[in-house]
C-alpha cells in the first residue's frame, strides 16, 4: 500500500542489515546516502547530540514478523556457531541453547532476561540503528562476552530525567551520571517500556544496536551488570481496514512527504512501505520531538493511538521546517542579492579594463600621482621622490578597502601636489612696485619705503631673501591690505591666515600621520593652494597668538619664520623637509608688546601710527570712495560726499586710528543712495506702464502716453513726477536750507524724502543734472544716524583742578582730563581718592604725584599748607575703561597744583590737535619722536619740550 521508502534507500537498507558487522562502521561514519542524508536531517534539527544523531532507520523491526531471510540466516549460522563454540552462559540464554543445538537457534521472542543498557537522549525504535557508548568496562565485558556466546541481545531502555537534573545540561555531564548509575539506582532510573535491540558490533567502548520489539521490565535479576527480566510486548489488535486508522496514516504519511519536500536532503525519497505500527515509529523516530514524546509513541501499543501521537510530531516536524525554510529562504536571498552585486561590479570593472576604458583603481591613482608630479620631478629634491616612490610601491601592495591604502593615498596626495621648487618669478621693478603701492594706499611712506627697498636689494641680488616684516598698528590702518599691495608689487602669490586665538601646535606643525583625519599644518596648505613655493604670507594677529594646550605654539612659528630653521622645515604629516626660505613673511599685530620676544627679535617692525584727520579725508575720497562707488554701481556723476559731510563723518561718527570704521560708514551711506536711485527708477516704471495701459484703455490720452514713452526721457519723466508730487517741500526745504543747517539735521523726516531734498536741493545748485544725490551735513544724519562722539573737548575753558592729558589706547590716540577736587578740609586731613578705574601702576603715580606736588608746593608757597590739611579726590574720566601706566604724572602733578592754587591751568597749555587744542607739552625724551611725525601733522602745534616738572609748572601757570 505504502510505496518503497527509494529503491536506494532500500538498498542500503539492505545491505546494511545482512553484512552488518562490516556496514556498522559505516553507519557509524554514516557513509551510506541514506544513513547520511538520515545523519544531516537530525543533526540539523538539533537533536541530542550523540545518540540522536547516530540513531538510524534500519531494517524490518522484528515486531512479531520475520526479520529478512538474509540476516535472520546470518544471525543463526552466527549464534550456532558461538554457543557451539563455548557452549555456556547465562542459565537461560544456556537452555535456549542447548535447546537450539537439539531443536532450532534462540528468536529474539525467546529473551525473556537481558542486560539492560540506558538510553539517555532517545528511545531505540524497532527498526532503527543506534550506537551508544558504553564506558562500564564490566557491562562492555558482559556485553562481549554475550556476543560470543551468540546471545547477541540486549534490552535497550531510555532513563527517566533525574527530577533536579536540567534536561538542558551538557550532555557530556548528563553521559557521566548516567554511567555513574548501577545496580538499583539504575533500574529505578529506567523507563519500564524499552527495545529489545540485537548488538550487530561491538567496536571499542561503541556498540550499535538495531531496535527489534517492544519489551516490558518485570523485575530486576542482577545489579551488574543490571539484568533484568521482560515481557516482549506486541500491538494490538487493529483493523487494516479500519476508516479512521487509515485516514490518520494517510495523514501521517501526507505531512511526512510535506516534511520530506520542504527538507531539500529529502526531496528525493519516497516514503517505504509500512504497515501502521511501523509507519508510526518511522515518523516518531525521524521527528526531532522531545524525548518524552517519543517515549509515549514507543510505549502505545493501540496502533491508532500511536498513529495519532507521530501525527502530532511529524505536523509539528512540518511547522517547524517551514519556518526553517524561510529563514534560510531568507537569508540564501540577501547572500545571493549581495553576490550577484559583487560579481557584477567585478564583470564590469573586468570589461571596462578588458576595452582600455578604465585602469584598476590602484593604476589609475599611480597614474594620476606621477602625472602630477611630472612637471616638478626635475626640481623635486631627491629625498622627497625617493618618499614618494616608496609610498607608490606601498599603495600597489595595499588593499583598497584597507585603511592603510586611504593613509596613504592622502599622504601622496599632498606630497604630489605641493610646488616642489616651483618658484614663481618675481618682478623686482621699483617705479611699477611704487606705482602699485600709491595706487592701493594712500601715505604709509614709511611702510612704501621699506618694501622698495626690499624691492631694490632683491633687484641687486637677482633673487629676494625670506624677510619677516612686521606691521604693527591700530586696527584699520590697512596692515592687512598693504600685504596684499607688496604680493602684487612683488608678482608674488598672497596666502593670509589668521593666528589670533591658535592654540593647537598641529594648525602649524600638522598633525602626525597616526591620527585618525590627520591632516598637515597651515604652511604646507598654504604652498598647495597657491602652487608656488615663494608666496607671500601674511600671518595675522601674530600679538594674539594662543597659549597651546600641547606645545607652545610660539615656538612652532618661530620655526616656521625664522629665516636660519625655514629652510628646512619639517611638517608632522608630511614628514619630508620643505624649504620656506623664499617665502615672504609678512606679520601684522596691533602691538607688539604681547608678541613673543623670539619672534619679535626676528622681525622687522613696521609701525603704522594710525592717520589724522587730514590723511582720513585723502584716503576716504580717494580710495575708499571709490572702491565702495564702484562696488555698489553707482557711477561718480550720481553722487557727491561733500568735503564737510565727509569732515563730519571722520569727527563725529569714525573717531578711530585707522579707517575701517570710516569705510563702513561710507559703504552705509552708499548702499542707501543705490536704494534711492533703484526706488526712483522703479516707482516711475510703473507709472509708465499704467500709462501704457490707461493708453490701451482710453485712446483719448493714447497719444499723449506715446510721446511719454517714445520720449526716452525717464529720467526727466521721473524727476517732474517728483517735483509735482513734492514741489511744497522744495519749497519748505530751501527755506529751512536758507535758515539754518541745524535744522535739517534734526528733521524727523523719512530718509528717502531728505534725499530727494537734498537731489532737488543740489538740481538747484547744477542746473540740469537733477538726477544727482548730494550728501552734506545737512542731510547725513539720515544716511547714517546720529552722530556717535562730539568733541572729546569737555570744557571751553579749564576749570581749577582740571587738566588735560594725552592717552594711548588701542584706537590709537585720544586726550583725556584729569580731575582733582577738593573733599574736606581740616588740620591733618591729608588724604587721596582716586577713582576712574586705575590701574595699580597708575594708583602709584598718583600717590607720587601727590607727593611731588606738596613738595613743590611747599617750595613755591611755604605758607600754603592746602595738602596737609585737605582730603583731595583725583579722578579720571571715562570711568568704564580701565587705565593704568605710568606717563600721567605730571599731568596729575599740574591738576593737583592748580587745585591747590587756586588757578587754572592757562588755555593753551596741553592739548592735542584733534581737540582744537594748541601747545602740546612733551618730555625732551619724545623729541625725536615728535621730529619723526610729519610736517602736516605738527602744523599748527605749539610743542614744548620740558626736562623737568618746573618748566611745566611755569608753562602751565605763570604767564
Ligand atoms: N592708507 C590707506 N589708503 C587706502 N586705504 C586704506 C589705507 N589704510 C587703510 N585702508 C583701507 O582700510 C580698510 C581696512 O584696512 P585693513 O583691513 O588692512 O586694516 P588692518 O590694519 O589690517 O586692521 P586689523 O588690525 O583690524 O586687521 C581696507 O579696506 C584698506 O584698504
Amino acid at each position: 500500500m505504502l510505496k518503497a521508502l527509494s529503491s536506494s534507500c532500500f538498498q542500503g537498507r539492505l545491505r546494511l542489515s545482512a553484512r552488518f558487522p562490516a556496514a556498522a562502521v559505516n553507519v557509524g561514519e554514516g557513509r551510506s546516502p541514506l544513513l547520511r542524508v538520515l545523519g544531516s536531517l537530525t543533526s540539523r534539527r538539533g537533536g541530542s547530540p550523540v545518540f540522536w544523531r547516530k540513531a538510524f532507520f534500519c531494517s524490518e523491526p522484528d515486531d512479531g514478523s520475520e526479520p529478512p531471510a538474509e540476516a535472520k540466516a546470518e544471525e543463526e549460522s552466527e549464534a550456532t556457531a558461538n554457543v557451539a563454540a563455548e557452549g555456556g552462559g547465562a542459565e537461560e540464554a544456556d537452555s535456549k541453547a542447548s535447546s537450539a543445538i537439539v531443536s532450532m537457534n534462540p528468536r529474539p521472542e525467546d529473551y525473556l532476561s537481558v542486560i539492560a543498557l540506558p538510553l539517555p537522549h532517545r528511545p531505540l525504535f524497532p527498526g532503527f540503528y543506534m550506537p551508544i557508548y558504553v564506558k562500564d568496562p564490566k557491562l562492555l565485558a558482559a556485553l562481549v562476552e554475550n556476543r560470543k556466546r551468540s546471545v547477541a541481545y540486549a534490552g535497550a531502555f531510555l532513563l527517566k530525567d533525574e527530577p533536579e537534573i536540567d534536561v538542558n545540561v551538557a550532555s557530556g555531564e548528563t553521559d557521566k551520571s548516567v554511567y555513574d548509575l548501577k545496580g538499583k539506582e539504575l533500574f529505578k532510573r529506567l523507563h519500564e517500556v524499552g527495545t529489545l535491540a540485537q548488538i550487530t558490533s561491538i567496536q571499542g567502548d561503541q556498540v550499535v544496536l538495531i531496535g527489534h520489539r517492544r519489551l516490558r521490565i518485570t523485575e530486576m535479576v542482577d545489579e551488574d551488570p543490571l539484568t533484568v527480566k521482560v515481557d516482549h510486548l506486541k500491538e494490538e489488535a487493529y483493523n487494516k481496514d479500519d476508516d479512521i486508522i487509515k485516514a490518520t496514516a494517510f495523514e501521517v504519511i501526507s505531512t511526512l512527504r510535506d516534511v520530506l519536500k520542504t527538507s531539500s536532503l529529502w526531496r528525493d525519497h519516497h516514503i517505504g512501505d509500512f504497515n501502521y505500527p511501523r509507519l508510526a515509529d518511522f515518523g516518531a523516530a525521524i521527528s526531532g520531538a522531545n524525548k518524552l514524546l517519543c517515549q509515549q509513541v514507543l510505549e502505545e501499543l493501540n496502533v491508532y493511538k500511536r498513529l495519532k501521537l507521530t501525527l502530532e510530531l511529524v505536523k509539528k516536524e512540518m511547522e517547524i521546517s517551514k519556518i526553517q525554510e524561510s529563514i534560510a529562504k531568507a537569508i540564501e536571498e540577501k547572500v545571493s542579492r549581495e553576490q550577484r552585486r559583487y560579481l557584477l561590479t567585478e564583470q564590469l570593472k573586468a570589461i571596462k579594463k578588458e576595452l582600455g576604458m578604465e585602469k584598476d583603481d590602484k593604476t589609475a591613482l599611480t597614474a594620476k600621482f606621477r602625472e602630477r608630479l611630472e612637471p616638478n620631478k626635475d626640481r623635486c629634491p631627491p629625498d622627497v621622490l625617493q618618499v614618494i616612490e616608496e609610498e607608490l610601491t606601498k599603495l600597489q601592495m595595499l588593499e583598497p578597502v584597507s585603511s592603510e591604502f586611504n593613509v596613504t593615498r592622502n599622504y601622496l596626495d599632498w606630497l604630489t601636489s605641493l610646488p616642489w621648487g616651483n618658484y614663481s618669478t618675481e618682478n623686482f621693478d621699483v617705479h611699477r612696485a611704487q606705482k602699485i603701492l600709491d595706487e592701493d594706499h594712500y601715505g604709509l611712506s614709511d611702510v612704501k619705503e621699506r618694501i622698495l627697498e626690499f624691492i631694490a636689494v632683491g633687484k641687486l641680488r637677482g633673487a629676494s631673501q625670506g624677510k619677516i616684516i612686521c606691521l604693527s598698528g591700530p586696527p584699520g590702518v590697512g596692515k592687512t591690505s598693504i600685504g596684499r599691495s607688496i604680493a602684487r608689487a612683488l608678482d608674488r602669490k598672497f596666502y593670509r591666515f589668521s593666528v589670533g586665538g591658535l592654540a593647537d601646535v598641529a594648525e602649524i606643525k600638522g598633525h602626525r600621520r597616526t591620527y585618525i583625519g590627520a591632516m598637515p599644518g597651515k604652511m604646507v596648505q598654504c604652498l598647495k593652494s597657491v602652487g608656488t613655493a615663494n608666496p607671500l604670507v601674511l600671518i595675522d594677529e601674530i600679538d594674539k597668538l594662543g597659549r597651546g594646550h600641547a606645545g607652545d605654539p610660539a615656538s612652532a612659528l618661530l620655526e616656521l619664520l625664522d629665516p636660519e630653521q625655514n629652510i628646512n622645515f619639517l611638517d608632522h604629516y608630511l614628514d619630508v623637509p620643505i624649504d620656506l626660505s623664499k617665502v615672504l613673511f609678512v606679520c601684522t599685530a596691533n602691538v607688539t608688546e604681547t608678541i613673543p620676544n623670539p619672534l619679535l627679535d626676528r622681525m622687522e617692525v613696521i609701525s603704522l601710527a594710525g592717520y589724522i584727520t587730514d590723511e582720513k579725508m585723502h584716503i576716504a575720497r580717494d580710495y575708499l570712495e571709490k572702491t565702495i562707488r564702484e562696488a555698489c554701481g553707482i557711477k561718480p556723476d550720481q553722487v557727491e560726499v561733500t568735503d564737510t559731510a565727509l569732515l563730519s563723518l571722520i569727527e563725529n561718527y569714525c573717531r578711530e586710528a585707522g579707517v575701517r570704521n570710516l569705510q563702513k560708514h561710507i559703504e552705509k551711506i552708499y548702499r542707501k543712495i543705490a536704494l534711492q536711485l533703484v526706488r526712483r527708477g522703479l516707482s516711475n516704471e510703473p507709472e509708465v506702464d499704467s500709462q501704457k495701459i490707461d493708453s490701451q484703455e482710453s485712446s483719448s490720452t493714447s497719444e499723449e502716453a506715446v510721446e511719454i514713452v517714445g520720449d526716452g526721457q525717464i529720467g526727466k519723466n521721473i524727476d517732474a513726477s517728483a517735483s509735482s508730487v513734492q514741489g511744497n517741500e522744495i519749497v519748505s526745504e530751501e527755506t529751512e536750507h536758507a535758515t539754518s543747517h541745524d535744522a535739517a539735521v534734526e528733521s524727523s523726516e523719512e530718509p528717502e524724502q531728505v534725499a530727494n531734498k537734498g537731489t532737488n536741493n543740489v538740481g538747484e545748485a547744477v542746473g540740469s543734472d537733477v538726477d544727482k544725490v548730494v550728501i552734506d551735513v545737512s542731510n547725513l544724519v539720515d544716511f547714517v544716524g546720529k552722530p556717535v562722539f562730539h568733541a572729546e573737548r569737555i570744557y571751553d575753558q579749564t576749570p581749577v583742578g582740571v587738566v588735560m592729558g594725552l592717552a594711548w589706547n588701542a584706537l590709537g590716540g585720544s586726550t583725556l582730563y584729569i580731575e582733582t577736587t577738593l573733599v574736606e578740609q581740616g588740620e591733618g586731613k591729608c588724604a587721596l581718592h582716586l577713582t576712574g578705574q586705575l590701574g595699580d601702576v597708575m594708583k602709584e603715580s598718583a600717590q607720587i604725584a601727590h607727593t611731588v606736588a606738596r613738595a613743590i608746593l611747599l617750595e613755591k608757597e611755604p605758607e600754603n599748607q592746602f595738602f596737609a590739611n585737605s582730603k583731595c579726590h583725583l579722578h579720571v574720566p571715562a570711568g568704564a575703561t580701565p587705565k593704568e601706566g605710568p606717563s600721567a604724572g605730571c599731568t596729575m602733578i599740574t591738576s593737583m597744583l592748580s587745585l591747590a592754587m587756586n588757578k587754572p591751568v592757562k588755555e593753551k597749555t596741553i592739548a592735542a590737535r584733534r581737540s582744537n587744542v594748541k601747545m602740546i607739552i612733551f618730555p625732551s625724551a619724545n623729541r625725536r619722536d615728535f621730529d619723526e611725525l610729519a610736517d602736516n601733522v605738527k602744523e599748527g602745534l605749539d610743542v614744548r619740550f620740558v626736562d623737568n616738572y618746573n618748566q611745566i609748572l611755569e608753562l602751565a601757570f605763570e604767564s
